[in-house]
């Protein structure tokens, strides 16, 4: 055991790391619009009317305007042609008020999600979803990083002091959070193991993790068994699931009840990983908009 630890099941308070970042995110927006007189602008994309996206959605442009943003909403019907679609990001790709596209996942079956994500041009495409910005990361050169696993390396980060040699366990494979979580925690200087579908011992696999990030979908998969003593656990998942007095609540991939005993820090679900995944797009908006307005402003 490298890490520092402290009594068992400290939580990692993402909504408080979040705020913090937002705080920032908007201090530096002032600072952007008084150097170059424009602000950053976020074009946000719905397709279809699924109830939970909608609330994601309208979150988001809250959030975007608390920190001083202009959002941009395109709701579309369940039955958008691909190419109406394709139309729309062209024009938001050549829009100079626009720095940051999004187009909400998952998109109706008529639609390819790669053909969507790759028609954004990559210095507008703040998910780093498209095969520019994957690329980029991989090679370990600037671009925009996927929110999701940079908020997550974000929390290790307040968390650990030290990530450098460390293993760190991914479950879960996607494109979306695994894989760039992989990559990110690469860069830190951890050993990485990626458990997925096919995956003979997962539980014995995230034992070994001194860092477990679990994004899978799959609520309750990981239980107090599988975590190592003393390790720190972050729950990308969430789900909306049934309570016994006929109400709904969000639950994560992982038993918190047992892993808060065995853990060192998790991430509660909600208040963890949700959070720091909307910071962490208006962070991306406004590293997009510099890309623009003020080259040398540089990303990390
Ligand atoms: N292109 C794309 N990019 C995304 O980043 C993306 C997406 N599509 N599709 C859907 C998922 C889901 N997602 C969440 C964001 C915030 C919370 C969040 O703030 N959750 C709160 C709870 C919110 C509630 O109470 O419903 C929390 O965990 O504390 C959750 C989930 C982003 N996604």
């Amino acid at each position: 055991m490298t890490q520092a630890r402290a009594e068992p099941g400290n939580l990692i308070d993402g909504k408080a790391i979040a705020r913090r970042l937002t705080d920032r995110v908007k201090i530096e927006v002032e600072a952007l619009r008084e150097k170059t007189g424009q602000l950053p602008g976020l074009a946000v994309v719905l397709v279809g009317n699924d109830p939970a996206s909608e609330v994601y959605v309208r979150n988001k442009a809250l959030q975007t305007h608390r920190a001083g943003m202009r959002s941009f909403m395109h709701m579309l019907p369940e039955t958008t042609p691909q190419d109406e679609l394709l139309g729309l990001i062209a024009r938001l790709n050549g829009d100079p008020q626009i720095h940051g596209i999004l187009v909400q996942l998952p998109l109706p079956k008529q639609i390819d999600p790669a053909v969507v994500t790759n028609a954004i041009v990559p210095h507008k495409d703040v998910d780093g979803l498209g095969e520019v910005n994957a690329g980029r990361l991989s090679l370990g050169i600037p671009g925009l990083v996927p929110c999701t696993p940079l908020g997550c390396l974000i929390l290790l980060r307040e968390t650990l002091p030290q990530m450098r040699g460390l293993h760190a366990v991914v479950i879960g494979a996607s494109n979306l959070v695994g894989k760039p979580m992989a990559q990110l925690l690469l860069r830190e200087g951890c050993t990485v193991s990626i458990a997925h579908i096919d995956t003979r011992d997962p539980a014995g696999l995230a034992r070994e993790g001194d860092i477990l990030v679990v994004a899978t979908g799959r609520s309750g998969l990981v239980r107090g068994d599988w975590i190592r003593p003393g390790a720190t656990v972050i729950d990308v998942g969430i789900t909306r699931v049934p309570t016994h007095d006929g109400k709904t609540k969000l639950v994560g991939d992982v038993v918190f009840e047992e892993a808060r005993q065995v853990a060192a820090h998790i991430t509660p679900v909600p208040g963890g990983v949700g959070p720091m995944t909307i910071a962490c797009l208006l962070h991306n908006t406004l590293q997009a908009a510099r890309l623009t307005l003020d080259p040398q402003g540089g990303l990390a």
